[in-house]
């Protein structure tokens, strides 16, 4: 099969991480006799200093054109002065907005080589394993009115659901849950909120057409503490936008990294994948970036866009043998240096194409 890829690398690290987890598909795809067409477009902070946009409109083309879009990271310094709706954080918003995906799959689980990453103990993350289903149009980042009025001192956001917006991503995550441990957690804020109210009647009826799934309803500051203490109580956890983006930061403790973390949005038009992290400015340019996380996301490009659940799976496994024969980055390089050897980005994910092509090799 040919899968025809926009890539958006973006800003900071986007483009490090980015580079290696497209040549890890490539190298997957050729050796299965399929081929994978990379068209390359500018977005964020690089797209408004070359197009005065943070999403040109032959990015936007070319990603409703595509089959599936990769995005590295948007973001810096550089642009932290600019408004919100002109920021490079805006073209990704726009981005996710056109391509109508709305159910954002991220993974949090610990992997057993980095366990000891973790600064939770080893016996509370190991076998950790949780899917958050993050509903990705909706709520304060897209809700209208919002204004920052610099007269009155006064600024807001809406955080604003509709029962259809909740019962779609709902239906998603309930159909996941069936497929994996079958127990949901629904996030919300409904001891404050009404939109919360709204979210949790609603997902209680739907829950009604899968009665072999468990749900159950945690309000988000006890669940901010709860997937710290308890991570493997927790089988899929579905929450509204902003609610998810910060849980599933804090869950990378379960990891050891934000590097490490891939995503999937599906549900609309094109589906989109990132890596969970950001441009992190701080390590930009010093190529000891952690790509495995993109890479993961790679994994998830071949799974859901191209039907090849055996490729993706060969990614998932090179990348934990690379981690077991050793190898880090510098994120993950914690604890005795002798037990491990530490390389730059563009090795580690030399280490992840030679470890799955050997496997790919032995299982022809
Ligand atoms: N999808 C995206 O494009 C996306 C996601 C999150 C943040 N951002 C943007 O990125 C910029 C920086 O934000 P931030 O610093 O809060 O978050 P960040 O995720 O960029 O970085 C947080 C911390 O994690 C580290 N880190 C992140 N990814 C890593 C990796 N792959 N390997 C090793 N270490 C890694 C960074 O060095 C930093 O210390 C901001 O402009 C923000 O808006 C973009
Ligand atoms: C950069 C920002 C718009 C984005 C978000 O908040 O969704 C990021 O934090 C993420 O997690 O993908
Ligand atoms: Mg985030």
């Amino acid at each position: 099969m040919q899968l025809n890829l926009l890539v958006v690398a973006g800003d900071g690290i986007g483009p490090e991480v980015t580079r290696e987890a497209i040549a890890v598909m490539q190298t997957v795809m050729n050796a299965g006799g399929h081929s994978l067409a990379v068209t390359e477009k500018r977005i964020g902070g690089i797209a408004i200093d070359t197009d005065g946009t943070p999403l040109p409109q032959d990015t936007l083309e070319a990603a409703l054109a595509s089959d599936a879009v990769f995005l590295g990271a948007v973001g810096g310094t550089k642009w932290n002065a600019l408004p919100p709706n002109t920021r490079p954080e805006a073209g990704l918003l726009q981005l996710r907005a056109a391509l109508e995906g709305f159910a954002n799959l991220r993974p949090a689980f610990s992997i057993a080589e980095l366990a000891s990453n973790s600064p939770l103990k080893l016996d509370i993350v190991s076998g950790a394993d949780i899917l958050f289903v993050r509903e990705l149009l909706g709520g304060l980042y897209f809700g209208a009115p919002r204004e920052w009025n610099k007269h009155t001192g006064e600024a807001w956001n809406t955080m604003r659901y509709t029962r259809d917006e909740i019962i779609r991503v709902a239906r998603i995550a309930f159909e996941l849950a069936q497929k994996r441990n079958k127990k949901l957690t629904s996030v919300d804020k409904a001891n404050v909120l009404e939109v919360s109210q709204l979210w949790r009647a609603t997902v209680t009826e739907v829950a009604k057409d899968y009665p072999d799934v468990t749900l159950e309803h945690q309000l988000v500051d006890s669940m901010a503490m709860l997937i710290m203490t308890s991570p493997r109580n927790y089988d899929v956890v579905l929450t509204e936008n902003l609610f998810g983006d910060i849980l599933s930061d804090e869950s990378a403790v379960i990891t050891g990294s934000l590097g490490m973390l891939p995503s999937a949005t599906i549900g609309g038009k094109v589906n989109l994948y990132e890596p969970i992290h950001g441009s992190a400015p701080d390590i930009a340019g010093k190529s000891i970036a952690n790509p495995l996380g993109a890479i993961l996301t790679g994994a998830l490009v071949l799974r859901h866009s191209a039907g090849l659940e055996a490729e993706a799976a060969a990614i998932e496994t090179a990348v934990r043998k690379v981690l077991e024969a050793g190898y880090r980055t510098t994120d993950l390089a914690r604890g005795n240096t002798t037990d491990f050897k530490v390389l730059s980005t563009t090795e580690i994910g030399a280490k992840v194409r030679e470890t799955v092509a050997a496997t790919l090799a032995t299982t022809a």
